[in-house]
């Protein structure tokens, strides 16, 4: 059954019981046949009241898209499917080794997750398809396109949410698109097309159609020529289909199907004195494809082909720059981030720059399947992995869609936008030399099983298993704004304001511990690994996926979310204490964020109250037993110490304030922890955390410091809280430097 909108689990539960049932009833049904003008005529209405009301634009609020229950596409070529009529489809039925070909007869509806149409068969008979993963960037006149026909592989016809049949398309390899005269093709279109007439065309007038689209910006209909005229050109017509290639190569280009565009280059290039030219162009044309597939050397190679030809191309200078450029951070992990940050806007997240994984290899983790390991010795505060996203979506996109998915198979919500799922399928149905890289992940339903398979000249696309992928590797990468972005902590902050999610394959295969090396940071969709620890060679690297206090809340949410229990040092010691300790401990941890949030004001707290608080985050101190937490944090009384940190500095009591800074980095397990006028001190251990909270407190001291005449020791703290600052927060940005006067007296 299709695809629907719902406001919440509760009412996405019910209407998909109650679909089922429905489904159920009218299972293998033949299908009703409607009226093909009044559908034609209901379904342009229905456009224009979509259009009038700005429907298809309007950002949704948190709805939940029901994902219908899996099913494995088409992998039959066009030649070994059975040809039916709308006539003989069933009711809730996948009509597996059949196709119906069919023409598209009306606009395209743009129903925020979906594109849906009219299209009729070869009887004249019509039905209303709907594709789930459209490209809609092609829009109106390169998706579904009116001048050739569809071929729907294997259709599966349904029902939609006002219990109307549709054909509906989850797989987009499952649509193909061919020309009228096609083998294939039902010959009552072809003599429904001007009599049964159909021009011929020479290669040259075909490379002049396409020029002439090209020009008008239609680039789906350029390429669509440009390979009418290779399938028109004779081998002796050499410099035709070179120019055909070199052409359609750069239709590809502004399609950004970047794997066809660098065959298609690649096969333009003519290798003669005469030609150096052209050769050029195909070479920058096949230069810019690589470096879209982010294959830099083999950019640069092309590149310098094309210096060679012609050695004053600028354009050609300008990306040979920037691939070197690329290929530098590649090598080394040195980034500009000054300059990245610069470049974020609230219109463009995405940033340009090359992925950084020297220091880390793929291997297997016993009881984990994979994971990444060190390379080298990695020190606390080195990048460990930089990668941009493999997609990223954000609610200053276009055509941002808040509504998460929720899985009828296994009926829970996976936590990010409908649109990055749609995203991901998009970016592989462009370029799908990359399918390989999601499909290698982690995800429940298994598709192909990691298998690329190219049919029809289409790479088969289980959506399925991308949704369930993305459901289990996606992150959170909330970018701030502009003005949020120079703010303390303002990158890893994850404000409500702004709301992005991504993938990043390859530090997917990172898993999880409480207490992790690495502390991750999204700058737009680059995101950044840090070490927070030392990671000796040959070490598996650990990430935090989430961390919620409490054992029992944490593992709920990772066999929910990703199939697994942790057993990190600090799960180890929570699960093995008596549920008396935890319970007690749990109450007082209730009553210090009780006390938190009743005095938010910490200026105004008197002796008495700083008291309490002091008495309190003793008591849940006490419930720790000192051998079963060496070495793991104790983070119950976090909050409540981060208080009394700033509340000493109100008080204008420096001593007790960087103490109680002290204090809170041994909450989190540090192995050294000296804070004092002679010592600044800080070093992690193999079960330490880092936190936000303990970043801030070492402000507190610094300024304490400052107040009370102590610049020397208020640098050194500084320096400090500035390397810590940049391993959460991934670049200095906002970091509150200490005023210079009081920098030249400390040092
Ligand atoms: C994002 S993937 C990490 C890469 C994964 N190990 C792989 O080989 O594809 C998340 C999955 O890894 C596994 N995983 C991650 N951390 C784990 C841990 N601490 N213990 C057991 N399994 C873990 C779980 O199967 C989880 O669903």
């Amino acid at each position: 059954m299709a695809l629907q909108m719902s406001d919440s689990l509760e009412a996405a539960r019910k209407r998909f019981a109650d679909m089922q049932q429905y489904a159920e009833a009218e299972k293998g049904k033949p299908r009703t046949a409607k009226d093909s003008e009044t559908l034609i005529k209901q379904f342009g209405d229905e456009v224009e009241h979509w259009k009038k009301e700005g429907r298809h634009s309007q950002p949704e609020g948190s709805v939940l898209t029901i994902v219908g229950m899996p099913y494995t596409p088409c992998i039959k070529s066009l030649y070994e499917l059975e040809k039916i009529t709308l006539s003989e489809l069933h009711t809730e039925t996948h009509h597996r080794g059949k196709m119906l070909i069919v023409q598209r007869k009306s606009k395209l509806l743009f129903a925020r997750a979906m594109v849906c149409a009219v299209v009729v068969d070869e009887t004249g008979d019509a039905e209303v398809l709907q594709l789930v993963h459209a490209d809609t960037a092609l829009g109106e006149d390169g998706l579904l396109r009116t001048d050739g026909l569809l071929v729907i592989k294997e259709p599966y016809f349904t029902f939609n949410t006002e219990k109307t049949g549709i054909i509906l398309v989850d797989h987009p390899s499952d649509i193909v698109s061919i020309p009228i005269s096609h083998a294939v093709a039902p010959a009552d279109f072809l003599l429904q097309h001007d009599g049964g007439l159909i021009e011929i065309k020479s290669a040259t007038e075909w490379k002049t159609a396409g020029n002439k689209a090209l020009g008008a910006k239609r680039y789906v209909k350029a390429v669509d020529c440009y390979t009418q005229g290779l399938a028109a050109a004779t081998p002796a017509l050499l410099d035709v289909r070179f120019d055909l290639y070199r052409n359609r190569a750069q239709a590809n280009l502004c399609l950004e199907r970047f794997d066809a565009a660098l065959s298609d280059a690649l096969a333009a290039i003519i290798g003669s004195e005469e030609a150096k030219a052209r050769d050029s162009k195909a070479y920058f044309r096949a230069a810019y494809a690589a470096y879209h597939l982010r294959a830099f050397v083999d950019a640069k190679k092309h590149l310098e082909r094309m210096l060679e030809l012609i050695p004053d191309d600028s354009d050609g200078a300008r990306l040979l720059e920037r691939t070197n450029v690329r290929l530098h951070e590649q090598a080394t992990g040195e980034y500009d981030f000054a300059a990245i940050t610069r470049n974020i806007s609230e219109a463009n997240k995405r940033v340009d720059v090359a992925d950084f994984f020297n220091k880390t290899e793929l291997k297997p983790s016993p009881g984990r399947y994979r994971g990444l390991f060190a390379t080298v010795d990695i020190n606390p505060g080195e990048i460990v992995v930089c990668e941009k996203a493999f997609c990223a979506v954000f609610d200053t996109d276009e055509h941002f869609i808040r509504a998460a998915t929720y899985g009828a198979r296994n009926q829970t919500i996976t936590p990010y936008p409908y649109v990055l799922w749609k995203a991901a399928i998009t970016k592989l149905h462009r370029s799908p030399s990359a399918l390989t890289k999601l499909t290698t992940l982690t995800g429940e339903w298994p598709g192909l099983g990691g298998i690329s398979l190219a049919i029809d000249g289409t790479t088969i696309i289980d959506t399925f298993e991308i949704h369930d992928i993305v459901g289990r590797n996606g992150y959170a990468s909330c970018t701030p704004s502009k003005q949020q972005a120079d703010t303390i902590f303002g990158y890893c902050g994850y404000s409500n304001e702004t709301s992005g999610s991504g993938i990043w394959s390859y530090a997917s295969y990172l898993n999880h511990s409480c207490v992790p090396s690495v502390e991750r940071c999204p700058v737009g969709d680059l995101m950044i690994y840090r070490a927070v620890k030392p990671i000796a060679k040959g070490e598996e690297i650990f990430a935090c996926y989430d961390f919620l206090d409490g054992v029992e809340n944490r593992h709920e949410e990772q066999e929910r979310v990703w199939g697994f229990l942790c057993d990190c040092m600090l799960c180890v010691a929570e699960v093995l204490e008596s549920s008396e300790t935890k319970e007690k401990r749990r109450k007082l941890a209730e009553a210090a964020k009780a006390f938190v949030d009743d005095h938010s004001v910490v200026p105004n707290s008197d002796q008495a109250t700083v008291t309490r608080a002091e008495m309190l985050a003793k008591r849940i101190k006490s419930t720790y037993h000192e051998k079963k937490y060496e070495g793991v944090p104790r983070t119950a009384a976090l909050e409540l110490q981060y208080w009394l940190t700033r509340a000493y500095h109100h008080r204008k009591d420096s001593k007790r304030c960087l103490a109680s800074t002290a204090e809170m980095f041994r909450m989190l397990a540090w192995k050294t922890v000296k804070l004092d006028a002679n010592n600044v001190i800080l070093e992690p251990g193999k079960g330490s955390r880092l936190s936000v909270e303990a970043v801030m407190s070492l402000n507190w001291s610094r300024n304490s410091m400052v107040l009370h005449g102590k610049p020397g020791l208020a640098l050194k703290l500084s320096n400090k809280q500035k390397e810590l600052y940049i391993m959460l927060n991934g670049v200095a940005n906002g970091f509150p430097e200490i005023p210079v006067h009081l920098v030249a007296q400390g040092g």
